[in-house]
């Protein structure tokens, strides 16, 4: 029996639920029921453990008090109301990957795949991708990865909400199936109760508060409802308000104590992989993903090779050279003079076509690092809760991401050094520039990434993102002049700036950084110092991205 105790829930500054106990039967289809806003969905996302709630209480499964998330893997399943798998998985592949996550081996996954699509009735649909089901198969795949895990337990939010009644029926029935032949609990959260004869045990809930708890019989009985259909009429009938909370406190609770026998306590049927695994296994179907996505892949090989195209065009025949590097003393005073302003004239042409280029390259890599990385967590909160239930752990899931979109920035770092220096023969070390510049594009890569642990949404991640991209420029203080005291302070954080100054550095000693330092009236660091404090850019951005999953963890 799984069995909530006193659970009150705060949000908004409000008590969501008030108070509530509740038992659910093992081995039956429990439903919970009430109108909208009543805290259904509250109720389930506190008994799998969500930290996203201020919840007090206590919650029991088989005699065993759940005190932590930790508790509930591979015990509690929960399926939402809409399928988070991912789109660009065949049904197959999305089940195999779940199974990964667990510590068993290939002929053991194999057969367990094979078996639970024959549960769920998705053996036909094994090839198709996820994104292409219907409403109904989409409710089907989402039961099935639960399954993966085994749990004695499962928690469905409105899992038939929305679709046709012979779906609507079809996914109840493989509910029930899964009750009777696996002896499963699972909690329903239904709307539709025209179903409610078909459930074993029934949970109402009004305004945060229990107003029954029983089987279907003495649920009319007690309500004095032969339709359950009128149920939220009644309990929304303003001409005869009736407190059916007291009401139940008062004369309800004693015969519903009657439930059940307790069963033995239920103990994890599956074991989450290693970390190591775990991480292969997340890569693994995240070069998949990537690779599927050709939307993504297509703008990805876009920018890689397109933005170093940009940058060249600027000195496609390579950096000019100085000339006039000595005057003529035979010219005389005048023509000394014109020399020398000739000289300066050129400098700064020269000099601000390098420190430009310069500029250039680390700005578009500073773009194309927050390209990557604002979109990559956010969206998948809700898959990494139902994830971690089933035993994924945030730290092979933080590697996945550092390692996917650290992969993608130092590629882009590369190519960026390649075309470029092949183009534009800056001189200077190939190493000191390729770090240089490997370092700019993991940096903005690995903050956006943090933006996206850190937001709630993809989209705010991608602005804010964008936002740190935009002040970049300004705040290097190279093409605008910083006011005196701000300079070092704001410069320490920018990164265009280190980056700019790190490639400058790298050749120093030659008529070209005489130049660009000339223009810019800059005193540039030794490159050493800018890739240091590069480093530490990159180790602060990594920092911000597991310090966000860890805290995601904590509080979904
Ligand atoms: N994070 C939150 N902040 C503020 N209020 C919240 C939050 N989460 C839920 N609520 C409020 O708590 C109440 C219960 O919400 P819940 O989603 O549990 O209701 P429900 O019974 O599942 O509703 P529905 O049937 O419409 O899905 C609602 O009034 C909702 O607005």
């Amino acid at each position: 029996m799984m069995e909530v105790r006193n659970l009150t829930v705060r949000a908004g500054g409000r008590s969501v639920l008030q108070n509530v106990s509740a038992r659910f039967r093992s081995g039956c289809m429990n439903a919970v029921i009430g109108p909208s806003g009543c805290g259904k969905t509250t109720l389930v996302r506190a008994a799998v453990g969500s930290g996203a709630l201020q919840a007090d209480g206590e919650f029991w499964l088989e005699g065993t008090k759940l005190t932590s998330r930790g508790d509930r893997v591979g015990r509690v399943g929960y399926v939402p109301q809409f399928c988070l798998a991912h789109p660009d998985l065949t049904v197959e592949e999305s089940i195999l990957y779940s199974l990964k996550l667990l510590d068993m081996g290939p002929e053991e996954i194999s057969r367990r795949a094979d078996q639970i699509l024959a549960e769920t009735g998705l053996s036909r649909l094994r090839t198709r991708f996820v994104g292409k089901l219907s409403g109904g198969q989409l409710r089907r795949v989402a039961l099935a990865l639960e399954l993966v895990a085994d749990p004695s337990l499962l928690f469905c939010d409105e899992v038939t909400a929305g679709l046709d009644p012979e779906s609507e029926d079809g996914i109840l029935d493989l509910i029930r199936t899964l009750v009777e032949r696996q002896g499963k609990t699972v909690v329903n959260v239904i709307h539709n109760l025209h179903h409610l004869h078909r459930f074993d045990w029934i949970v109402v809930l009004d305004a945060g508060e229990k107003v029954f708890e029983g089987h279907f019989p003495a649920f009319q009985k007690w309500f004095e409802l032969e339709d359950p259909v009128k149920l939220f009429r009644l309990l929304g009938d303003l001409s005869n308000p009736r407190d059916w909370a007291a009401l139940w406190r008062e004369k309800g609770e004693e015969p519903a104590k009657s439930v059940e026998a307790e069963r033995p306590p239920s103990k994890r049927n599956t074991i989450p992989a290693s970390d190591f695994s775990q991480a292969k296994t997340l890569l693994q179907r995240r070069f998949r993903l990537f690779l599927r996505d050709r939307g993504y892949l297509a703008l990805t090989a876009a920018i890689t090779i397109g933005f170093p195209l940009l940058v060249v065009i600027f000195a496609l025949d390579g950096i000019p050279q100085l000339t006039r590097l000595s005057m003529d003393s035979g010219l005389g005073t005048l023509g000394r003079l014109q020399g020398e302003i000739a000289f300066a004239k050129e400098a700064a042409d020269v000099g601000s076509l390098v420190s430009s280029l310069i500029l250039f390259q680390v700005v578009l890599l500073t773009l194309t690092g927050s390209n990557n990385g604002a979109r990559e967590i956010a969206p998948q909160a809700g898959l990494f809760f139902q994830e971690s239930l089933r035993g994924l752990r945030p730290g092979p899931f933080c590697f996945e991401k550092l390692v996917f979109t650290g992969g993608i920035a130092v590629v882009q770092g590369i190519v960026m050094t390649v075309v470029v220096k092949s183009v534009v023969h800056f001189p200077g070390s190939w190493w000191i520039q390729g770090i240089t510049l490997v370092l700019v594009s993991l940096a903005l890569s690995w903050l956006a990434l943090g933006f996206s642990a850190w937001l709630k949404s993809g989209e705010k991640a991608s602005l804010l993102a964008v936002y740190v991209v935009g002040f970049q420029l300004p705040l290097s203080g190279i093409v605008l002049t910083l006011p005196e005291p701000l300079t070092d302070l704001l410069r320490s954080v920018i990164t265009t700036y280190w980056g700019w100054a790190s490639y400058l550095a790298s050749f120093r000693n030659t008529g070209l950084y005489d130049a660009a330092v000339f223009v810019s009236g800059e005193k540039v660091p030794p490159y050493l110092l800018c890739l240091l404090v590069l480093l530490i850019h990159v180790f602060s951005a990594m920092i911000l991205v597991a310090s966000g999953v860890f805290r995601m963890h904590r509080t979904r």
